[in-house]
């Protein structure tokens, strides 16, 4: 039976800003998004049948037809009904190291996963494009989980730009695992307080260009100029999380006292990320925040800024 195994990265947000309301209930984004090394692991394996089944090692992620891994497969059985009644369904076993519901998009990672999976698996060769195009019904985030690196997205989060992509800076994460932010929730707050109508096509493109503030930290990613990376991290969701959520608030001003380039709270948080020069430095930022925080319930990890997305590791066919 044909099986494949891939590597699924996280990812974190360098720039949030949210230009508006849309009409479809979205918001209007300028999102710088960055791939790092925390992964999940995904084995996908054709098992004949006509049914889709989940495994994951996390107490809180569903293994039913709400995990995003299973959504992936049952929009590909739903687009190529013919590759899956030749080629049948499939069992997916998820690894877990991502933190879930964390702002660091693991259910969207192990969406585009399975899309990359299952489309060898059925032998459709599709474009990226046409996977592109797949990964953003799923969601907003999927589109940039598949290609991975470091992006300017537009639109709802699924128009991408790549820009240079480099892996020379480390970041420390932080995440209370009594905490889980829904990201429904954290733009409806936003909505309820700050929001206003974005309508794309009155907008000339010089008044968006008074909105969206991206300009200096996609020139300092051009230049992969870390201190100016750090000193530029934006997130407006931190405008909604930050007062309802203190230990986010908290973790935030330890790394800030800590030396760090730069931090900032990743997507719709809870997870709290700082970015520094050197391995040994992250290292060193982790311990001492640690002893700070003096809460045996706040996880960190130590990782790197990645140049890749989905990662084919090994296949049998
Ligand atoms: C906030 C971000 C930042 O990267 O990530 P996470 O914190 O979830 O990782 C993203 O915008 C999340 O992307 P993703 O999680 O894929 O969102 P979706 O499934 O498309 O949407 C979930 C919900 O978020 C809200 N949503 C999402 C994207 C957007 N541009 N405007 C929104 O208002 C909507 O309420 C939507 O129903
Ligand atoms: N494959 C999956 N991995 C993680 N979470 C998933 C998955 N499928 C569905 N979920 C659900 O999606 C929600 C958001 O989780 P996740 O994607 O990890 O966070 P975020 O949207 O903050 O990046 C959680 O409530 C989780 O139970």
């Amino acid at each position: 039976m044909r099986s494949y195994s891939l590597i699924a990265p996280a990812k974190i947000n360098l720039y949030l800003e949210i230009l508006g309301d849309r009409p479809d209930g979205y918001h209007e984004l300028a999102m710088i998004l960055q791939s790092i090394e925390l992964a999940d692991q995904i084995e996908v394996r054709a098992i004949g049948t006509d049914t889709i089944l989940i495994h994951c090692d996390h107490p809180q992620v569903p293994s039913d037809s709400s995990n995003l891994a299973y959504r992936a497969v049952e929009l590909m059985a739903k687009v190529f009904p013919d590759a899956f009644a030749k080629f049948g369904g499939v069992e997916i076993t998820i690894k877990k190291h991502i933190p879930v519901a964390a702002g660091l998009a693991g259910g969207s990672t192990n969406a585009a996963a399975v899309l990359v999976a299952v489309d060898m698996m059925w032998q459709l060769g599709l474009t990226q494009p046409e996977l592109q195009d797949l990964a953003a019904q799923l969601g907003s985030d999927v589109p940039f989980c598949l290609a991975g690196g470091t992006a300017l997205a537009t639109g709802r989060g699924e128009q991408l730009n790549s820009l240079s992509a480099f892996n020379s800076l480390y970041v420390v994460l932080a995440k209370d695992r009594n905490l889980m932010i829904s990201t429904p929730w954290a733009y409806q707050a936003y909505r309820s307080e700050f929001g206003h109508t974005y309508v794309r096509d009155t907008q000339s493109l010089e008044s968006r260009a008074h909105r969206v503030h991206s300009g200096p930290i996609v020139n300092a990613i051009r230049h992969k100029d870390g201190s100016q990376i750090g000193r530029l991290l934006h997130n407006d969701l931190e405008k909604v999380v930050l007062p309802t959520t203190p230990q986010v608030a908290q973790l935030r001003e330890a790394f800030q006292s800590s030396g760090v380039l730069g931090t900032m709270m990743s997507g719709s948080g809870p997870t709290v990320f700082a970015l520094c020069e050197s391995e040994a430095h992250a290292q060193e930022v982790r311990q001492r925040v640690r002893g700070m925080i003096a809460n045996p319930d706040v996880d960190f990890w130590v990782t790197r800024f990645s140049t890749r997305g989905i990662q084919i590791v090994s296949s049998v066919t």
